[in-house]
């Protein structure tokens, strides 16, 4: 038998880079058809910020086996809309995902494949709890980067498919200072 080495890394709290983990960006351009105001999207899309970071440590894909990755997601809005990130399903649907809230503030939109939606806020310390079949994005809705560790079975994957073409039921929106959960007007079951 051939066993894998124990691995322990230090996360920087402040930063949330994991040291020697696999680095991506996802910048607005790669955000296209995702938020509802176009007119803002363009708009911003000519500063091109960077949206979020993610910090990954990923196995081989196989049953039983655990990554996990921090994502930094920046503070913004396009129009009324906090910065989000893609949001996706597992590609093996029925996978779990545990995240756990290390600095800043936001939350999680959680939505199951018949359009019913939860959203949970995050603070540091905060675990939220992904349930098998359930899509899910987080929201930046502070003005300090949000930082959180997910963790998630190495054969999960991510489907994109369905969120980027009709995004989540409720979109998070900032109305006269205020956080709230409206209607996605484009929503189309
Ligand atoms: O893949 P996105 O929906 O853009 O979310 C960004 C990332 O968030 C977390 O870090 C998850 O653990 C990653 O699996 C995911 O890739
Ligand atoms: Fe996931």
């Amino acid at each position: 038998m051939e066993y894998k080495n124990p691995l322990g890394v230090d996360i920087d709290l402040e930063t949330g880079v994991i040291p020697g983990a696999k680095k991506l960006v996802r910048r607005l351009s790669d955000l296209k058809g995702y938020f509802v105001d176009e007119k803002a999207y363009e708009e911003l899309l000519k500063e091109n910020p960077v949206v979020y970071e993610v910090y990954a440590v990923e196995q081989e894909e196989k049953d039983g086996d655990l990554n996990f990755a921090t994502t930094v997601l920046y503070p913004g809005k396009v129009g009324r809309e906090f910065f989000f990130t893609k949001g996706h399903y597992h590609s093996k649907a029925d996978r779990a995902e545990i995240y756990y809230g290390i600095k800043g503030k936001g939350g999680m939109l959680l939505q199951t494949p018949e359009g019913k939606a939860e959203w949970i806020e995050m603070k540091p310390g905060t675990v939220v709890y992904v349930p098998p079949y359930w899509a899910h994005r987080t929201v930046n809705t502070g003005d300090e980067p949000f930082i959180f560790l997910a963790v998630y079975p190495a054969d999960a994957g991510h489907d994109y498919g369905s969120i980027a073409e009709k995004g989540f039921s409720k979109l998070v929106v900032e109305e006269n200072g205020e956080v709230r959960i409206v209607d996605n007007p484009k929503w189309k079951e």
